[in-house]
């Protein structure tokens, strides 16, 4: 299917419904049986679904990580002063800013293929994408470095795919229920409770990621930036043994805490 968030790619997404829209639509085809099952990007699926649908499961990540695509320069360390940058994305612009303050931002908008074609024609020196998206495609060489988490933090959930179905086909959520993995399942939940509990929404410029330690033990990076760029970055850090997802959500929820007493609103 496609939907109108996949035809309306030049104006803001937030001005015409936010991200949420491709997932909204997506779940208004579940409604009509047009369709069973969803399978979304789960960093564009809303904190909390609507009444009757749920999750089935979540699926092993792809690299969660974002990547820096330009033809000339194979770092941000590499790029001139006042390189032109394209990214619409707030998370991106305060995490950029913070690394590169002297260059210049400016917004990218489109379809993968849009996206890559703006930065061949000369239009920005460099843009940032997700790895995850480049290599499902099959654009995996375009990518000239992929940031590790502390230079550029991911957001909540990206890089894993999640199937939403109505909460009251059973059916279906046994079928699914092989396709999970349970370790990015609830990293991915720890992250997503972050952004719940900031009131995260695709405008809110919040950055969360969690990964397993060698001894078990659950650790999420989460940051925040201000979007009018006067206050520093806030950047915390939290860890916890993470058996189920009541653990993954209180994980998330300490770490929504510790931004906020760091200044993060
Ligand atoms: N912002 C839109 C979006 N939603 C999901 C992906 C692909 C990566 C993923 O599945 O997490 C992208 C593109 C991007 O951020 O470059």
């Amino acid at each position: 299917m496609t939907t109108r968030g996949d035809q309306i790619l030049d104006k803001s997404l937030s001005k015409v419904g936010g991200k949420g829209l491709f997932v909204k639509e997506l779940e208004t085809a579940i409604e009509d049986g047009r369709a069973d099952i969803a399978v979304h990007s789960l960093k564009d699926v809303p904190m909390d679904l609507p009444e009757g649908f749920v999750l089935a499961c979540v699926l092993e990540r792809e690299d969660p990580r974002d990547a820096l695509v330009s033809p000339r320069y194979a770092s941000l360390d590499e790029l001139p002063q006042g390189a032109v940058v394209g990214t619409s994305s707030l998370r991106r612009v305060v995490l950029l800013k913070a690394r590169r303050p002297d260059v210049r931002i400016e917004p990218l908008r489109g379809n993968l293929d849009t996206r890559l074609r703006k930065l061949d024609e000369g239009q920005y020196d460099a843009i940032i994408l997700a790895a995850a998206g480049l290599k499902r495609l099959g654009l995996e060489d375009r990518i000239r470095v992929a940031f590790e988490p502390d230079d550029m933090l991911p957001a909540a959930g990206q890089g894993a795919l999640g199937i939403e179905v109505r909460a009251d086909r059973e059916d279906l959520i046994e079928l699914l229920a092989p396709l999970a993995h349970r370790g990015d399942w609830l990293s991915t939940a720890a992250e997503r409770a972050v952004s719940r509990a900031m009131g995260g929404s695709c405008s809110m410029p919040l950055a969360a990621h969690a990964r397993w330690q060698a001894d078990g033990v659950l650790r999420i990076d989460a940051a925040w930036g201000d979007p009018e760029g006067n206050a520093p970055l806030v950047r915390v850090h939290a860890q916890a043994d993470v058996g189920d997802f009541g653990r993954a959500d209180a994980l998330g929820e300490h770490a929504a805490a510790l931004l906020r007493d760091a200044g993060a609103h």
